[in-house]
């Protein structure tokens, strides 16, 4: 199979900013311009002019619409009007339906094999395979980063993109990580051929024309989608849910900040702005600048006292981020406020201070388990102009999955599964996808905070990592210092969940809960963690929460959600520098015995649930040992190795 080597030619970056450049951008606007229109040969523009487009991005639409050979190209331009337009087509297709009960909330069902993201089909493309992955030990499959030659790469393209387009419409879609034209925000251009696509991303990013302006001749994150099903469609389309499973591919090139996704059109493998851009080329293009794109959450908490410190915490997927971030306190006087779900981009300003934004402007959020009990701001934030996916639906219009058995027991309501067949509590499966999500505006959010879309971010003082751990790992401990917090971060596991493909309840590392997201070599990214700790930066104190111990009996020891808020209030008191209220273990600080405020909790095992268990820790401190020394070969940075060594001899210490 040959490659059209056009395809694969990097795009050059001529920094156009100075007059002279832009000079010569006019006068080449003719060649441009002859160039444009002969690629795009009949293919007509249904909406928006494309000639007013910066160059690179006329050409960039015009190279991919002849490889892709849309019906035709439609410019987006993130109007409330052009939203409107899409829906009413959807719902007439019957791919969206209105959920009547409120003001302008819709429901998507996909094709039950298209549910996901697939991680197994992610991939990053250099032309060194360790720019990557690591050196792992001989036999050991890396797990942090998934490499494909370019040449590979080549080819599953050529097999995939030509004409794949065929028959439906190419949306351009013009959006800005972070606010348009703000200090740490970027911009990307997406085309893709699904309408599901557009509306998702206008409420996950801010798509809008103002876009073009701030992006002028710069260079732009390239995003190029396809459903992988052209028409005529030789497949059923399976609830009007166009995808192609079998010949799924995520891959993204950094080097050219270039993205290809391929057959699904799942959040987190279509919606390119969120894992794709944000995190796997955002962190490349992090290590290059000198800051980090973390898969974190970021909350402002103010104590009862006023003063208000802000925390960006980092947990795999579907372990809580969304919660904690919209926590509602069971203490009094507290309050929450919500930066960002999901996604933190962090730079060191110049107060010394790490700065976070958000880079998205919506959640796409895990609804099973939502509810006003567990997370009412989350509720709050999808009361309109929302999407669900995979959720199950109520005859009156409502949405309905696991969590929300109150507010139907008793009723006289009908209820339609996520894969559209009648369903009934007690019904042996689920009634929405374990993985069904709610994508809705942030600013809806109740608590939003007033600076989350502020250019210069919010100063983080603490980092927190965490996962789902059964067993051995107490609530909370702070770590002994910066070096000894990365490789806190780097030793992170989680039980696996549905957000991915694994199936199964199995404890999996999930290095700072970025394993599916590591967009270079992870030797060379805990490099530039630990090469932050150097002054005038003043780093954030590390910590490690586990909400998710249980008992003999397999039950939560803990009460989580707005009771985290305890754990909260215990961190915050650790960086006021209150005394008293530690206690050395060997993996970290927890608290001393009545320094955690349980007041008004029913009953906690306490000892239990801050036990540091020796047996368990020393065959712990083995598999991570092993782990680390055989996925990181010789990229293990000296710094995470002495911290091995001395977390062993405390260990066995104890
Ligand atoms: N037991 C317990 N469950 C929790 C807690 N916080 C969240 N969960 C559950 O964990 C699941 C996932 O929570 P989310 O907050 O959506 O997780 P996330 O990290 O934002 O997930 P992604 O969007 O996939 O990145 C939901 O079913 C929650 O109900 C907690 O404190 N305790
Ligand atoms: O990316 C997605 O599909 C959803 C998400 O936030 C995650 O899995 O962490
Ligand atoms: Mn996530």
């Amino acid at each position: 199979m040959t490659t059209n080597p056009s395809l694969l030619t990097p795009y050059k970056n001529t920094g156009a900013q100075s007059s002279s450049l832009r000079q010569i951008s006019e006068d080449a606007f003719y060649v441009v311009n002859e160039v444009v229109t002969k690629r795009l040969g009949h293919i007509p523009i249904l909406k928006g002019d494309l000639h007013v487009l910066p160059y690179k991005v006329q050409r960039f639409i015009a190279e991919k619409a002849e490889l892709c050979r849309p019906r035709g190209i439609y410019i987006c331009d993130g109007t409330h009007a052009e939203a409107e337009e899409i829906k009413d087509k959807l719902v007439e297709r019957g791919m969206l339906t209105q959920l009547s009960a409120y003001e302008n909330n819709y429901l998507c069902r996909t094709d039950p094999k298209d549910v996901a993201r697939v991680e197994s089909k992610t991939w990053m493309v250099t032309t060194d395979k360790y720019q990557t992955v690591t050196h792992t030990a001989e036999g050991v499959e890396p797990i942090m980063g998934h490499w494909m030659s370019p040449l590979d790469f080549g080819e599953e393209l050529d097999s995939r993109f030509p004409g794949c387009m065929a028959g439906r419409t190419m949306y351009v879609i013009p959006f800005s990580m972070g606010p348009v034209g703000g200090r740490l925000s970027k911009i990307g251009v997406q085309l893709s051929d699904s309408n599901y696509v557009v509306l998702s991303m206008r409420i996950m990013t801010r798509v809008s024309l103002d876009v073009w302006e701030a992006l002028g001749d710069n260079d732009f994150v390239r995003g190029i989608h396809s459903v992988g099903l052209p028409r005529p469609v030789k497949s059923a389309v399976v609830n009007h849910w166009p995808c192609n499973p079998e010949r799924v591919i995520i891959a993204h090139r950094p080097a050219e900040r270039e993205i290809w996704s391929f057959g699904s059109g799942y959040g987190g493998n279509s919606l390119l702005g969120k894992k794709c851009f944000a995190l796997r080329i955002a962190s490349n293009i992090a290590r290059d600048e000198g800051w980090l794109a973390e898969h974190m959450l970021i909350m402002g908490v103010t104590r009862p006292c006023g003063r208000e410190h802000f925390i960006a915490a980092a947990f795999p997927s579907a372990c809580g981020k969304t919660n904690l971030a919209m926590l509602e306190p069971t203490l009094p006087g507290w309050k929450v406020r919500c930066v960002g779900d999901d996604i933190a981009w962090m730079k060191f300003a110049e107060d010394g201070k790490l700065h976070a934004i958000n880079p998205e402007a919506g959640f796409f959020g895990v609804a099973p388990g939502t509810s006003n009990k567990t997370n009412p701001m989350a509720v709050g934030t999808f009361q309109k102009n929302s999407i669900f996916t995979n959720v199950a639906e109520t005859s009156e219009g409502r949405y309905y999955w696991e969590g929300l058995e109150d507010e139907v027991e008793g009723k006289n309501v009908q209820i339609t599964d996520w894969l559209g067949k009648p369903w009934k509590l007690g019904d042996p499966t689920p009634a929405a996808h374990p993985n069904s999500r709610f994508c809705a505006p942030a600013q809806q959010c109740p608590i939003i905070h007033p600076d989350w879309e502020s250019p210069n971010g919010v100063p983080i003082d603490a980092i927190i990592f965490g996962g789902r751990r059964p067993t051995g790992v107490p609530l909370v401990f702070e770590t002994f210092g910066w070096e000894h917090g990365v490789f806190t971060g780097a030793s992170l596991k989680s039980e696996t969940t549905a957000a991915a493909e694994h199936t199964g309840k199995q404890v999996m590392h999930d290095p700072m809960a970025m394993r599916p997201f590591m967009g270079y070599n992870f030797g060379k990214y805990l490099d530039h963690w630990l090469s932050l700790d150097k002054p005038p930066h003043q780093v954030p104190k590390i910590y490690h929460v586990n909400w998710f111990r249980k008992d003999a009996n397999g039950k939560f020891l803990w009460p989580g959600y707005g009771d985290n808020i305890r754990v909260i209030d215990w961190v915050i008191r650790r960086l006021d520098g209150e005394e008293g209220i530690g206690k050395d273990t060997a993996i970290g600080v927890v608290p001393a015995p009545g320094s955690l405020n349980l007041e008004g909790l029913g009953e906690v095992n306490f000892d239990e649930l801050m036990s540091v268990p020796r047996d368990y820790w020393q065959s712990d401190a083995k598999e991570v040992r092993k782990f680390l020394e055989t996925q990181l070969g010789s990229d293990l940075p000296n710094a995470i190795q002495e911290q091995l060594t001395s977390q062993e001899k405390r260990i066995n210490a104890l």
